[in-house]
């Protein structure tokens, strides 16, 4: 399968006043393939967004990143975390990677509405559309049009304004305007919060057709059900760290990390047995693994961060795993 983002040992710390180094992604690899699917899950501030922003250069200028992020597409290679602005704003971003980011109201502005959003997005992926002539302003509007019924978004929203929208249309707004230029690669920072469950259901099920079409995607969500829902392969974040990834069955049915065994312990029909504890804060992450202080399995070897250690394509960083 092909290899179409090729993520290894990306790390991301915020430097802030005073001295304070918050280490919000530390040494994460992973792949995003042609017709697959990864699900990253984690707990909140575990460094999710931070990742995917770190992949396509929308961090503030106190982050210095670390790694590599091999982008290879049909038309090109290039290293996201080094190709400068210029490159990612008229090369990469909606055009060859779609973001469905996490709060959809944030990235609309507020006093355009939905169809002059996907028109102007039109307009700039597709030169030839939009220019003012009649015959152009009628195919622009009939690109957007077409843009929202592929997610489902009904013509009678496109003229709203973003205040306007329900939670579930402005989540669908964002993700036709992710997919106008229809990129191989599409990122979806928790597409389903505040969804409710059919039409979550509704937006995972797009989610896998467009990997059923080709595309990869990386489903980043706090759900595990979404990710067994859909994803092929999972990894989860706990800490700003990988622990575990593997194929989302195994992952699921046999997890090796404790923190894993944790999360699925932790579900409702698994009798709702929490993690003793809270994540520690990524501003003073321990020296050894940063799971140690809650997992009942530690020993005096979780002093030192343990490595990744694979059994078929399975990974866990866990010097005692299950
Ligand atoms: N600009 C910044 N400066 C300093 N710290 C930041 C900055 N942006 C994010 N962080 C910190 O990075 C950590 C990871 O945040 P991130 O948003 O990636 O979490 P997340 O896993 O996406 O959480 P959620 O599930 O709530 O969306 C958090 O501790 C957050 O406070
Ligand atoms: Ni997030």
């Amino acid at each position: 399968m092909t290899v179409l983002v090729d993520v290894r040992d990306l790390s991301v710390r915020f430097r802030l006043p005073r001295g304070t180094t918050v280490r919000a992604v530390s040494g994460a690899s992973f792949q995003l393939r042609a017709g697959r699917c990864l699900a990253l899950v984690g707990e909140s501030g575990c460094g999710k967004s931070v990742l995917v922003g770190a992949l396509l250069g929308l961090l503030p200028g106190n982050a210095e990143v670390a790694g590599t992020a091999a982008l290879t597409d049909g038309v090109g290679r290039v290293d996201l975390l080094t190709a400068p602005e210029p490159v990612l704003a008229r090369q990469i971003r909606g055009r060859r990677i779609g973001l469905v980011p996490q709060s959809p109201t944030a990235h609309l502005t507020p006093v355009h509405t939905v169809r002059r959003h996907l028109t102007e997005t039109l307009a700039t992926l597709r030169p030839t559309i939009g220019r003012p002539t009649r015959r152009r302003r009628r195919a622009a509007d009939l690109a957007a049009v077409e843009a929202g019924a592929r997610v489902g978004l009904p013509a009678s929203a496109l003229d709203h304004y973003p205040h306007e929208l329900s939670g579930g249309m402005a989540q669908r707004a964002v993700t036709a305007l992710a997919l106008a230029g229809d990129p191989e690669v599409l990122l979806a920072d928790e597409p389903t919060t505040g969804l409710d469950a059919p039409l979550a259901r509704r937006t995972l099920d797009e989610l896998r057709h467009l990997v059923d079409l080709g595309h990869a995607v990386l489903l980043i969500t706090h759900d595990l059900d979404a990710a067994a829902r859909i994803a092929d392969d999972i990894a989860v974040m706990y800490a700003s760290r990988i622990v575990e990834t593997g194929p989302v069955e195994t992952v699921l049915h046999r997890p090796r990390h404790p923190y894993t065994a944790g999360l699925l312990a932790a579900l409702p029909r698994n009798g709702f047995h929490p993690i003793p504890g809270l994540p520690p804060q990524l501003d003073s992450l321990p020296d050894g693994c940063a799971f140690e202080p809650r997992c009942q399995r530690a020993g005096a070897e979780c002093a030192q961060v343990p490595l990744a250690a694979t059994d078929g394509g399975h990974l866990v960083a866990c010097h005692r795993p299950c």
